[in-house]
Parts: structure tokens; sequence; C-alpha cells
């Protein structure tokens, strides 16, 4: 039987006779009782960003590891690319709708992951900004075929949206062209993950306006934001990159990561 999780193991058959049935596999018992004891993780405790702490950790990232924002947003987008197969392993129609942040960058760098995973990426992108990393990333999906349109189109087409439009650096309401966008995809019958934050919520404390996108699964990264406490979907977490020193230095606890997988799903709600 698989591991209900995303690890790819399976669930002992028959365990040993000193052990109870488990409902995850070995490996994923192991790294969380590890995580557990290296006091990585304990149930109700993981951390839970607020908007500026959030900006915050994006910023130190960039100096003191010396990231640069290439680099965490090609594991970062990654993560989304990962988490979609995920969740819908047989949806393969997927329709990407980019921001003009960097959470929509991480909608461009899923989207070409998905191609190479064998999925049918389409990209609408209404405002796109002059900086390289954005020109680069629209080059690299044209360059793969992957159609990168201004506006919606008919979303009949589609099996999954993917909500790549507003990110932690959101506030207020949504202003046109993307809050026509946010409402038609809600009245569709698309599945939507939401990439970080579902997008129209406030970063801390949720859906507050009802503009806000309801989204059936979000992957958060780095580590999940406020708003994620008011989420009863499917939640992931990506951005497998965060270093001992950033953990320490915000007191970060996030659970492990199973294997060499780049997401881990949050089953259980009352950890948040
Ligand atoms: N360290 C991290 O945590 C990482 C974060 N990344 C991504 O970066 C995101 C944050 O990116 P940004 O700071 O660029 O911000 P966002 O992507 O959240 O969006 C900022 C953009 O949205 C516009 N905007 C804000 N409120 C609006 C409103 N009410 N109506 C219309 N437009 C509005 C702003 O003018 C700005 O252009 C994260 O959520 C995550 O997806 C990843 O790319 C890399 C790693
Ligand atoms: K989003």
């Amino acid at each position: 039987m698989p591991c209900p999780c995303t690890c790819l193991f399976s669930i002992q058959a028959t365990p040993a006779p000193s052990q109870a049935p488990s409902s995850r596999c070995s490996k994923c018992c192991v790294s969380r009782a590890l995580s557990e004891r290296l006091g990585v993780l304990s149930r109700g405790q993981i951390t839970l960003l607020g908007q500026e702490e959030a900006i915050a950790i994006d910023e130190e990232l960039m100096s003191t590891p010396g990231f640069s924002v290439d680099q965490l947003m090609e594991l970062a987008g990654l993560s989304v690319a990962s988490a979609v197969v995920e969740a819908y392993p047989d949806l393969r129609r997927v329709l990407i709708l980019c921001g003009p942040g960097n959470n929509g960058g991480d909608g461009l760098v899923a989207a070409r992951h998905l191609y190479h995973f064998g999925y049918s990426p389409t990209v609408v992108y209404p405002k796109r900004p002059d900086k390289q990393l954005f020109v680069n990333l629209v080059t690299q999906c044209e360059q793969l075929k992957i159609p990168v349109l201004s506006e919606l189109p008919d979303l009949q087409g589609f099996e999954v949206a993917l909500d790549a439009v507003f990110g932690f650096s959101f506030k207020g309401t949504p202003r046109p062209p993307f809050a026509e966008m946010l409402k038609a995809i809600q009245i569709s019958s698309l599945k939507v993950m939401s990439v970080d934050i579902p997008s129209g919520w406030d970063v801390e404390k949720g859906d507050t306006t009802g503009d806000g996108l309801q989204p059936d699964a979000l992957i958060s990264l780095t580590a999940p934001k406020k708003a994620a406490a008011h989420f009863n979907g499917r939640h992931f977490l990506g951005g497998r990159f965060v270093p001992p020193g950033i953990v320490e230095k915000y007191k970060l606890r996030l659970p492990a990561y199973p294997g060499v997988s780049q997401i881990v799903e949050l089953l259980d709600k009352s950890e948040l």
C-alpha cells in the first residue's frame, strides 16, 4: 500500500510483531520521529509567518547565504510543479495564472517543469515586468512552445488552474485585470491550486473581503503564512532551501521533507 504522504515509499505490509500497524511508511515515521526529537517539529507548532516576517526571511536568504532570486525561484517553482503532479496526476491541462511579482515568476518556472513532467501548461501573464529574470522565464516557456497569453482563454480547454497571481506582498483588494481573472476562475469548474497564498487573501487574516480565490489545494513556500490557518484543502510545503542559520534566527519550526522530495504534505491541520 503506498504511503499517503508525498514520499513515494510503501507502508510495510506486515509490521514486525512489536510494531503497531502504521498509516505511514517507515521512512516518514522515521523522519518525523527524528525531527520531533531534534525539536524541529511538534504537534500544533509549525511556524506560520506574518507578512513582514516572510519579507524579512526572503531578504535574509538573498543577503546572508547569498542566494540569488533566480535560484530561489527555480527551487520554489520546481516544488510547485511537484505539488501539481502530486495533487493532479491525471489532470494535465493546466492553466497557470501569473501575477506581476515573484509569485508570478514561480508560476513561470512551474510551467517549464510541468512541460518536462509531461503536462500541457498554458500561461496567462497580463502584466509582464521588464526585469531580465522575467523576460528570460517567458522566453524559456516560449522556446518549449508553452503558450504565454495576455488574457484568459476559454476555460473549457483546461482541467486545473494554478494560481500564481499574488504572494506574500499582496495588499488590499485585487485590482484589474487580476480581479476579473480571479472571479472567472472561481466560478469555473477547474480544480485550483494556489502558490504560497490563495490570491486575494490577506496574507495574515485570510479571505477577509470575500474577493479571494477558494482553492482546492495550496503549496506554501519556505514556511506557511498565517493565512494558511484558514485554509482547509490539501496543503503542501515546498521551497526546500532554508539553511539552519535562518531556521535558528527566526525560530522556524518546519516539518521534515521525506526522502529527496521537493514537497511535504501537511496532513494534520492541528499542526498549524
Ligand atoms: N523566500 C521566499 O520565500 C521566496 C518567495 N518566492 C515567491 O515570491 C513571492 C513574493 O513575491 P513579491 O514580493 O514579488 O510579491 P507578490 O508576488 O506577492 O506580488 C507583488 C506584486 O503584486 C502587486 N500587487 C500587490 N497588491 C496588489 C493588489 N491589491 N492588486 C493588484 N496588484 C497588487 C504589486 O504591485 C507587485 O507588483 C512569494 O509569495 C513566493 O511566491 C519565490 O519566488 C522564491 C523564494
Ligand atoms: K497565489
